[in-house]
C-alpha cells in the first residue's frame, strides 16, 4: 500500500534529486539556492523556535482524543505492547524501559482555564506559573481558538470538552523514540493511501474492530471524502502530486530527525546514524527532494506573512517580551521576503474545477490530522500534529491569504503561528542533517562526530557573530546545542568535558537508585522465580521416574553485571 502511492510517485525515477544545481521540481529554486537560504535564515529561526515563550509552547488535545479510524490495541502503541512483551525476560528490562520512556513527554504541562479560570486569574498570569516562574504566560495562552472553514486542519479542541495542554517544545526534541512496527506503519499506511486521491477498493477501517459513536461519524466523513467523484483528478495532477510531496517531504523529515538524534541502545550513546540514514533517505532520492520541496513551500509561506505579523500581538502584557519576539520575527519574514520568490502557489488550483478540487484537498489534508490521534507515543504524536498543522497552515496562508493586504486577512490564531514557524524550523534542521549525512556518506564515513567547539567567527552582523558551527552551519555567539539529552545518558558532544561536582553526584544518586529499584524488583520477583524453578525440577525428576527423556534445564544461576545493567 504505501510502495503503491510510493510508485505512483512521478519521482522515483528522479535520480539526479539530490544534484546542488538542479532545481527542485515543482519550485523556482535549486538545491543550492535553498541550503544558502538555510544557512542565512537558521540562525534567527533556531533563536525564534528556542528563545522565545511564545514559539516554545504549544497547545495540544495529546491525550482525550481517540483514534476515530480503526480500534486496534496493537496499534495504540508498538512499545507498551513490547515492554508487555519483555517484562517476564528480566534480562531485557532496563533497554525496553529506556525505550517506552523515550515516547513519554517530559517538563511541565500547563492545562487550558476554563472559562471562570479565565475571568478569576489575573491576565498576566493565567496559567498561574504551570509552566515555571520565569515563562511569559501572556505569549503562551491562547484564548481566541474557534476556526472557519477555510482550515486545513482540524481544529484542536473539536469535539472535545477538554481545551487541551500547553506542552514546552524545547523539552521535547523529535527524535529517535522507538516508535516502529505495526502500530507506526498502519498509521503511514492509511496518511499515503487513504489520502493520495486514489479510489480505494477496501478501506483499512473496514478490516479493523467496529467502531462506535463519534467514531462512526467521523470514519463516515472520512468514507464521503473518499467516495467523492472528482473527474478531474488524475495521475499528472500537479495537485495530487503536491499533496503526495508534502507527506512524503514530513515523513522524510520526522525520519531525518530520528537518524540525526538516533538512540544506540547497546551503548547508550546519543547520535547521528549514518546506517538509518542511508537506508530511509540515501537511497530514496525522490524522500529527499520532497523534503527540500516542503522547505521552499513552507519557507514562502511564512515569508507571505510578512505585512500581516507587523501588528501582530505576540505577548498582550508583556510590551519587552512582545517586542523582542516581533522584532526576530519580522528579521525572519523579511530574509525569506527579499530574495527571488522560492515557490509559485499561483499556478495551484487554476483550472475550471479548482473550487472543487481545492475543497478536496483540504478535507484529505483534515483527515491526516485527525489521523494524528491514532498514533501512539506520545512525543511522535506531539510533533506529528504539530508538524500537520503547520503544513495546514501553510496551505491555508498560500492559497487564503493576499500578501499585498494587511488588515483583511483572517488572523491567524496562536497554534497556527506556532506550528507553521517551528514546522519550518524542523525542515531546516533536517535539511542541514541531510547535508551533514549526504557529505559523510560520499567521503564513506560511517561516523559523524558532533562537537559544539565554535572556530572563528565568519560574519558580524549588528553586533552579533556569528561562527561557522561543525554542523556547517552559521550560529550566532550565544547558541546551544539545540537538544536536551535524558538524564541516562550524557550529551554526546559534552561527554569529554570535566563534569562538576553536582553532576558527579546526581550521576552516583542515578546510579544508586537505579541499583535500588533493581534489587527491591529482583527480590520480589525471588518466590515467583523459587517456584518456576520448582515446577521444572520437579517435572524432570518425573520423567526420570518414568524412563522418559528428560527435557533441558531452562535456567541458570547468572551473576549480574550492574553497571552495565544499570
Ligand atoms: C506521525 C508519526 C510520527 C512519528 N514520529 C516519530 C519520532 O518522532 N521518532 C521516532 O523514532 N519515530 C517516529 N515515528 C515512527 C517512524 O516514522 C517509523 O514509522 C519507524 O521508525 C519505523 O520505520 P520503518 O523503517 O519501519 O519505516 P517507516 O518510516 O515506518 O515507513 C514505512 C514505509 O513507508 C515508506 N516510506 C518511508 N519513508 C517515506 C517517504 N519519505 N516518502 C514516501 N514513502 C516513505 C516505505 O515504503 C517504508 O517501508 C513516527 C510515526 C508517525 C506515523
Amino acid at each position: 500500500t504505501l510502495d503503491s502511492a510510493k510508485t505512483s510517485s512521478p519521482y522515483s525515477s528522479d535520480t539526479c534529486a539530490i544534484e546542488p544545481h538542479a532545481t527542485v521540481s515543482d519550485t523556482c529554486a535549486s538545491y543550492a539556492t535553498l541550503d544558502a537560504l538555510n544557512d542565512e535564515v537558521r540562525p534567527i529561526l533556531t533563536s525564534i523556535t528556542q528563545d522565545t515563550d511564545f514559539f516554545s509552547y504549544y497547545r495540544l488535545n495529546l491525550f482525550n482524543k481517540i483514534c476515530p479510524f480503526w480500534q486496534d490495541e496493537t496499534s495504540l502503541c508498538g512499545n507498551i505492547a513490547c515492554a508487555v512483551n519483555t517484562i517476564d525476560s528480566q534480562e531485557d528490562l532496563p533497554p525496553i524501559w529506556r525505550i517506552e520512556e523515550l515516547g513519554k513527554l517530559e517538563g511541565p504541562h500547563a492545562g487550558h482555564p476554563g472559562r471562570r479560570q479565565q475571568q478569576e486569574r489575573p491576565k498576566q498570569k493565567p496559567l498561574q506559573g504551570g509552566l515555571g516562574e520565569d515563562v511569559g504566560e501572556s505569549c503562551v495562552v491562547e484564548y481566541d481558538d474557534e476556526c472557519d472553514e477555510r482550515d486545513y486542519c482540524v481544529p484542536e479542541d473539536e469535539g472535545a470538552a477538554a481545551k487541551g495542554d500547553y506542552v514546552s517544545l524545547v523539552d521535547n526534541p523529535e527524535r529517535f523514540t522507538g516508535y516502529a512496527g505495526l502500530g507506526a506503519h498502519q498509521v503511514w499506511d492509511a496518511i499515503y493511501r487513504e489520502n493520495c486521491f486514489v479510489k480505494p477498493s477496501s478501506s483499512p477501517s473496514s478490516q479493523l474492530a467496529p467502531l462506535q459513536g463519534l467514531q462512526v461519524q467521523a470514519a463516515n466523513n472520512f468514507r464521503s471524502v473518499l467516495h467523492k467523484e472528482l473527474p478531474q483528478l488524475d495521475d499528472e495532477c500537479l495537485e495530487k502530486r503536491v499533496f503526495h510531496r508534502i507527506i512524503s517531504g514530513m515523513h522524510a523529515s520526522i525520519s531525518t530527525h530520528l537518524c540525526w538524534e538516533y538512540l544506540n541502545q547497546t551503548t547508550d550513546e546519543w547520535g547521528p546514524n549514518v546506517q538509518c540514514y542511508k537506508d530511509r533517505l540515501h537511497k530514496h532520492p525522490e524522500r529527499i527532494s520532497n523534503l527540500y520541496f516542503n522547505y521552499a513551500l513552507v519557507a514562502r509561506a511564512v515569508a507571505k506573512l510578512q505585512k500581516h505579523l507587523q501588528h501582530y500581538n505576540f505577548c498582550s502584557f508583556d510590551p519587552d517580551q512582545d517586542l523582542e519576539t516581533k522584532n526576530k520575527v519580522l528579521a525572519l519574514t523579511e530574509q525569506l521576503h527579499n530574495r527571488p520568490q522560492i515557490f509559485d502557489e499561483a499556478v495551484m488550483f487554476q483550472d475550471e474545477h479548482s473550487i472543487e478540487l481545492k475543497e478536496d484537498f483540504r478535507n484529505r489534508f483534515r483527515n491526516v490530522s485527525r489521523l494524528m490521534d491514532c498514533v501512539g507515543c506520545d512525543k511522535c504524536r506531539l510533533w506529528g500534529k504539530l508538524q500537520v498543522n503547520g503544513y495546514g497552515t501553510a496551505l491555508k496562508v498560500l492559497f487564503e491569504y493576499d500578501e499585498t493586504k494587511n488588515g483583511e486577512n483572517p488572523l491567524l490564531r496562536r497554534t497556527e503561528l506556532v506550528a507553521l514557524v517551528n514546522t519550518l524550523a524542523r525542515i531546516s534542521k533536517s535539511i542541514a542533517a541531510v547535508r551533514r549525512f549526504r557529505e559523510a556518506v560520499q567521503a564513506g564515513n560511517d561516523q559523524i562526530l558532533v562537537s559544539d567547539s565554535k572556530s572563528e567567527a565568519v560574519v558580524e552582523d549588528e553586533g552579533v557573530r556569528y561562527y561557522r558551527h561543525s554542523d556547517s552551519n552559521l550560529y550566532p555567539d550565544n547558541y546551544e546545542p539545540e537538544y536536551e539529552y535524558p538524564d541516562n545518558g550524557r550529551p554526546w558532544e559534552q561527554r569529554e568535558k570535566t563534569e562538576t561536582l553536582a553532576e558527579e553526584f546526581w550521576q552516583e544518586w542515578r546510579i544508586f537508585w537505579n541499583t535500588l529499584a533493581w534489587v527491591l524488583k529482583s527480590w520480589m520477583a525471588v518466590p515467583g522465580t523459587v517456584w518456576d524453578i520448582l515446577v521444572l525440577e520437579f517435572n524432570r525428576l518425573w520423567h526420570f521416574w518414568l524412563g522418559l527423556p528428560v527435557p533441558l534445564r531452562t535456567w541458570k544461576i547468572q551473576f549480574p553485571e550492574p553497571r552495565e545493567e544499570l
